[in-house]
């Protein structure tokens, strides 16, 4: 279990949100633009300290104002991923990711070949973050994230900057890694396709207020798409794969589902 209550004033903003998440699941915080997303992570890393916050990540009390508790954000031993990779652009792809694996603070859970066989980047470890795509920039930098054996990850806005092929194959990855790894994250996005593909809980964020939390599927509106058959029960919506029990067109066969 995740829980995180956080208030705290920014200029004129006032972040004032509570939640909780599953503890191998994805917590989608969804909200537009300047909602408060991004400044909750920060509470949650530890890289804010607001003035009256609890954060706490499985047994482990990260942030308890009450208390005077506050766990400093290298000891969190909680992952992050940006919109931008921010990879060290002068260490190879193998150099970034030892960086992550040697910042480990308590056991290897996660084994370093495991990690690169799932985002598929053996094939990238001698080139150079200037060499790569920035999907696969994107997925160097979940690597780096996973190998310092985090217990939670924080994902802001992973995909937002890359195009709509890109995004489709990171998204896949983050998909990957959940099943592998069930690992809880919390994952800003403003994207109800992303939002639908990989949250198990979503918190809906408003103005720096929680204005309402539960599964993706109650607290965002049904749409009736047009998607492509891949597979039994499997359609394409978009960039996303989605799981429609029942279908069972031909693969390429058009196929209305409500999503
Ligand atoms: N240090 C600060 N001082 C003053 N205002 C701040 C500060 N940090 C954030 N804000 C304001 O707090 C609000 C919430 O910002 P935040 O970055 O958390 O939004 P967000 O939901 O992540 O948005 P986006 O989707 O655009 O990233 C914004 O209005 C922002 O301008």
């Amino acid at each position: 279990m995740i829980r995180v209550a956080a208030r705290q004033r920014l200029g004129g903003f006032a972040l004032d949100v509570a939640f909780e998440g599953p503890p191998d699941g994805v917590t989608v915080l969804f909200g537009p633009s300047g909602a408060g997303k991004s400044a909750t992570l920060a509470v949650v890393a530890g890289i804010a300290r607001a003035a009256d916050a609890l954060v706490v990540v499985g047994e482990r009390v990260l942030t308890d104002t009450g208390a005077r508790v506050f766990v400093l954000p290298e000891r969190r031993r909680i992952g992050v991923v940006h919109q931008d990779a921010r990879l060290f652009p002068h260490l190879s792809v193998a150099r970034n990711l030892r960086y992550g694996w040697r910042r480990t603070t308590g056991e290897r859970r996660i084994g370093w070949d495991e990690a690169i066989e799932v985002l598929a980047i053996g094939h990238l470890l001698d080139r150079s973050p200037r060499d790569l795509s920035g999907g696969e920039r994107q997925r160097v930098a979940i690597g780096r994230a996973l190998l310092s054996q985090p217990d939670l990850l924080l994902l802001d806005e992973p995909v937002s900057a890359l195009d709509a092929g890109r995004r489709a194959e990171v998204l896949r990855f983050v998909a990957a890694l959940k099943q592998r790894f069930g690992l809880p994250m919390l994952y800003v996005t403003h994207s109800e396709d992303e939002a639908r593909l990989l949250g198990d809980h979503l918190v809906r964020i408003e103005d720096g207020r929680v204005v309402g939390q539960g599964s993706p599927a109650a607290m965002l509106p049904v749409r009736q798409v047009v998607g492509e058959a891949v597979g039994p029960g499997m359609v394409r919506v978009g960039e996303a794969v989605i799981a429609v029990p029942g279908v069972d067109a031909p693969s390429g066969a058009v196929v209305r589902v409500s999503w």
